[in-house]
């Protein structure tokens, strides 16, 4: 047995050791200081799971056992930890605020990060205050045009900040499916729009197909010269993006060592900063800087991205929850879960392990949400009482982003409400007694008490912070990824790569011709050809 596993093993034990325990009972006046953790003024609190000082430290011991610090720093210094792509990771370069020093492969990257934040920041103010204009005049719209990471962090953000808006609407068309980008073209004046093609690679197929769309567009309604004042790109490959027809001093560069699902701190965030204005953009990026130092710094028990790391493999591992619930009580967040799908299921949805070796554990979880309260009127119903145990992330602003009459009381209320009914729960016998102090005779109590019983001891965190800010996302998101690196560390994958999404896009490259007609599909599969058959059969009557 490796050390590692002997540690799985002491967590194993600390789960039998826990038995039938409830959450509630390891409550004492301490468990709640004992049990939570700040970055800055964001509040953690892990104290209703199933947890105890001793198998926590038992969780610290298997991080120390995985040389978690040697890792962290390996990552922190720039080093090719993306070993399946041969490159550095290094997000955090992008989120630098004061000049430092950040060295991949022997050059210092500083310079040109703030080379090209300058460039986006003089372009999104000159947009903004109408001094770059379209050819009617100042940009009322921007469509943002990507997939995966291209999209979902500037359109997480830009509904996240909604309350700080206050440049041209912005739209987001990602699908492949023409009604994506229909539905915006329908609504937006050209003389007045600008596309944003944002894609790292510049030949994902979705983003060029849209893009090649939006420019017959622009070029039907106002010629062929409007396509270098309307069109901007963000991407690493700017050769493809001048191949376009983009404008140099209109496409902002950013490089290989920033992953898709980790981009948004990079020009891909351009569309965000026109919306919320540069300064606002810094704020963002100042806030995952400030998550950063403390990642980098904090000792693990006070380390709110190692804890959350730590929790969710307690749960994963330990106690074998699949899936893992993000619940914004927040409805600005309404995007986050989304966006938490890529950041955690794209970086840890892998089967093998650093060294080429299937894992022997269990991996990343299925990350799904919607924001409170809408879902308690929908799925929380399996979460109260169904046979999967479902961890929950609760997050809570302390002021609401449009204050009105109690609303965000009653928001707060309901969240609170949730976290302890679900570790609370409620026994027949306390539905007994309340269904007969309610005057239910007791054959018809009994029938019904089994029915309106709640399990509780279902295990929560909850995420308290003072308000939205664009400082506060940009903390949050950077926690999240950090949790996410701290789980790869214990999984020993590789939380960089992304292969799983290849054989799709190869297989679709095949199938085209299939779909247009073009080609027979002699040696496929009987249910592929089937569909095939009825889809064209279906063509031929329309
Ligand atoms: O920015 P690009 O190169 O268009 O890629 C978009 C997305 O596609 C993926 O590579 C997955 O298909 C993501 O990782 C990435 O965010």
């Amino acid at each position: 047995m490796t050390v590692t596993e002997q540690k799985f093993d002491a967590l194993h034990k600390h789960r039998e050791r826990l038995g039938k325990s409830r959450i509630a009972d390891l409550f004492d006046a301490q468990r709640f200081d004992d049990f939570t953790a700040t970055c800055g003024e964001i509040l953690f609190d892990y104290s209703k799971t199933l947890l105890d000082t001793p198998a926590r430290v038992a969780l610290v011991e298997l991080l120390e056992s995985v040389n978690f610090n040697e890792k962290r720093s390996a990552f922190q210094n720039g080093e090719k930890i993306n070993t399946t792509e041969d490159r550095a990771v290094q997000h955090m370069a992008l989120r630098v605020m004061d000049g430092r020093e950040i060295i991949i492969d022997g050059t210092n990257v500083t310079p040109d990060v703030l080379a090209v934040r300058e460039a986006m920041a003089r372009f999104a103010r000159n947009v903004r205050d109408g001094s770059i204009a379209g050819q009617g005049g100042r940009f009322t719209d921007i469509v943002n045009i990507g997939i995966g990471g291209s999209d979902l962090g500037p359109a997480m953000a830009t509904l996240a900040l909604a309350p700080y808006h206050d440049g041209p609407a912005i739209h987001f068309v990602s699908n492949v499916d023409g009604a994506d980008i229909v539905d915006v073209l329908e609504k937006v004046p050209a003389a007045t729009t600008m596309f944003i093609v944002a894609s790292k690679t510049f030949t994902t197929q979705e983003t060029m197909t849209n893009a090649e769309t939006a420019r017959r567009w622009l070029v039907e309604h106002l010629g062929e010269e409007a396509v270098s004042n309307h069109f901007a790109a963000l991407s690493t490959a700017l050769d493809k993006t001048a191949a376009f027809g983009i404008r140099e001093d209109r496409a902002f560069g950013f490089w290989d060592w920033v992953g898709g699902r980790y981009s948004v701190w990079s020009a891909i965030g351009l569309s965000l900063m026109i919306a919320i204005g540069p300064q606002r953009f810094d704020e963002f990026l100042s806030g995952a800087a400030a998550a950063d130092e403390h990642f980098f710094s904090a000792d693990p028990l006070d380390n709110v991205p190692v804890l959350m790391a730590l929790v969710g493999v307690w749960h994963r591992n330990i106690c074998g929850h699949a899936t893992h619930a993000v619940l914004p009580y927040d409805n600005h967040l309404a995007r986050f879960p989304a966006y938490l799908q890529q950041l955690d299921m794209e970086s840890n949805g892998k089967r093998i392990t650093k060294d080429g070796a299937a894992v022997d554990s269990e991996t990343g979880p299925i990350v799904w949400g919607e924001p409170g309260t809408n879902g308690q009127h929908a799925f929380y119903q399996l979460i109260h009482q169904g046979t999967t145990i479902i961890p929950c992330d609760f997050l809570i602003a302390a002021n609401p982003a449009k204050p009105i009459g109690d609303h965000h009381e009653k928001l707060v209320a309901n969240a609170l409400a949730q976290t302890e009914a679900l570790m609370v729960g409620k026994t027949e016998e306390q539905v007994l007694k309340e269904l007969s102090a309610n005057g239910m005779n007791e054959v018809e109590a009994h029938r019904l008490a089994p029915h309106k019983a709640f399990p509780g001891n279902r295990p929560t965190c909850t995420f308290l912070y003072p308000e939205l800010t664009p400082f506060v996302l940009g903390q949050l998101i950077a926690l999240y990824e950090h949790k996410v690196f701290t789980q790869g560390v214990i999984w020993n994958v590789n939380s960089f790569d992304q292969w799983g999404v290849e054989l799709g896009k190869e297989l679709a490259g095949e199938l085209l011709p299939l779909v247009k007609g073009e080609a027979d599909g002699s040696g496929r599969n009987g249910s592929t050809l089937g569909l095939l058959d009825a889809f064209h059969a279906m063509r031929a009557k329309s």
